[in-house]
């Protein structure tokens, strides 16, 4: 290893002490010191997280200079140091780990570090002259970590749903809405417990999908109505001690412009630090949403399973080779990996509900956890349900004879005979019609139930699987 010289190395001090670190980092002491303590997963925070902050640091800077709380020209530097980090520069210098320290401290002050840095370099000063532009005392004037890092979790939780997850659904439901058109008319039997049940329609079986999509997706929308709730400006505790007294309202307002987004000053601020509720109900509507992709991509696998000793209803279309070893084999994985995603979202959710619990007085301390599982979550079901969609949904054919055949062989086709025979003569041709192999009609007929212009009347499958006054 060759060693460091000189002009290679910078000298930072904290509270603690002096450390050495390497000059071309925009990171700064007290990153140095994180990075060592949390060796824990080696996963760094999301992009949209920091993306969150920055935009936090660049309002509080536009809004401090404003107020005279800082100098307008390191205002100024902050805020066009803030603009580069969003436009994609210095990302690989927020590095600390997702698990670190409690409340996200270690995060914020990354942060703060990689700003004041930068704004450093624009000033035409070198990094680490922490008198000119500080990371505490410029980039973090009148903020803390306990009301920054729950601001981050929003505004992080915002940015994820509008660029990922919503738009992500209303592709999926408008795709689903397209097959429920295109397979209107397909005819398929119903299971029930997994046994033959009443006829169906394929399409209804898509319009269903779309329709439990579309609630999940308003559910999401209104919990995440409590995301727009601000406790910025209540700093350590939630009096807002070291701000000015025109900040708390004008920072919320300058952070909504930045992102387009009516947000608010929350009524009390120790309460918006305290309690987790608001990521507590967006994680459940996430976990409610999992659900039902488990339940619908599992569904899918059935209705695709064979091809030659399973269902086969649907085929969905082959995306790449399923087996090492069976050659000709295309297994359902785009399903398969919509189920093992959901897994982990209601995972991350249970922990957040852990998480949730365990504030502490004035603080909640597991925030670092809360915003990687809640933006983490919100990103990958974005992903999974695009990629499902236009891998798997768009593509799916309807093998219209194996539903017809199914629908046309199911015993529960005796229900549509209870009201002109009874629930006990229809049971009795069911039964004799499995031993026989005769089919329902022929024991109909031949025992004399109905007559056959009456009985092709009853069981027309089309008029069966019709919606009831729909
Ligand atoms: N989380 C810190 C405050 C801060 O980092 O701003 C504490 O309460 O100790």
């Amino acid at each position: 290893m060759t060693e460091q010289t000189d002009s290679q190395v910078r000298i930072e001090r904290d509270s603690m002490g002096d450390r050495s670190l390497n000059s071309s980092a925009y990171y700064g002491i007290q990153t140095l010191r994180a990075i060592e303590n949390f060796p824990i997963s080696g996963i760094k925070p999301l992009s949209t997280y920091v993306d969150a902050c920055i935009l936090i640091k660049k309002a509080t800077a536009i809004v401090n200079g404003e107020l005279g709380c800082i100098d307008q020209k390191i205002s100024k530097a902050i805020v066009q140091a803030a603009d580069e980090v969003l436009s994609g520069k210095f990302r690989d210098q927020f590095v600390v780990d997702v698990y670190q320290a409690g409340a996200g401290t270690s995060h914020h002050m990354n942060v703060n570090e990689v700003l004041a840095n930068r704004a450093l370099e624009i000033l035409g000063y070198e990094k680490g002259n922490y008198k000119q532009v500080s990371p505490n005392d410029h980039v973090n004037y009148g903020q803390s970590t306990n009301d920054v890092i729950p601001t981050a979790i929003r505004i992080g939780g915002l940015l994820a749903l509008s660029k990922t997850l919503h738009p992500a659904l209303e592709g999926a439901i408008a795709a689903l809405e397209k097959k429920a058109a295109q397979y209107q008319d397909i005819v398929r039997s119903g299971r029930t417990h997994m046994q033959d049940a009443v006829p169906v329609r394929l399409g209804e079986n898509f319009r269903a999908w779309a329709y439990i999509l579309t609630d999940h997706q308003n559910r999401i929308h209104t919990a995440s109505g409590d995301l727009m709730v601000l406790g910025l400006g209540g700093s350590a505790a939630g009096t807002g001690l070291n701000t000015h007294p025109k900040y708390r309202a004008s920072v919320v307002q300058t952070l909504s412009e930045l992102i387009n987004c009516p947000l608010e000053p929350a009524p009390h601020l120790m309460a918006a630090m305290q309690s987790m509720a608001p990521f507590v109900s967006v994680s459940g509507a996430l976990r409610n949403l999992a659900q039902d992709l488990v339940k619908i991509s599992h569904d899918l696998r059935l209705m695709d399973s064979g091809p030659k000793t399973g269902l086969k209803e649907i085929q969905l279309p082959p995306v790449q080779p399923g087996s090492s070893i069976m050659p000709g084999k295309y297994n359902p994985v785009m399903a398969e990996m919509t189920s093992m995603v959901s897994f982990q979202v209601m995972g991350y959710d249970s922990a957040i509900a852990l998480a949730a619990q365990a504030g502490q007085l004035e603080l909640n301390v597991m925030m670092p956890l809360i915003a990687y599982n809640l933006i983490h979550s919100i990103e990958i079901l974005g992903n999974t349900i695009s990629v499902l969609t236009e891998r798997c949904i768009e593509g799916i054919i309807a093998n219209q004879e194996r539903c017809l055949a199914y629908a046309e062989g199911s015993l529960a086709l005796v229900t549509a005979l209870n009201p002109h025979i009874g629930y006990l003569n229809a049971a009795a041709v069911a039964k004799e019609s499995l031993e026989t192999g005769k089919s329902l009609r022929q024991i109909v007929l031949e025992k004399g139930l109905m007559d056959e212009t009456e009985l092709a009347k009853v069981l027309n499958l089309e008029q069966m699987s019709e919606i009831v006054g729909g």
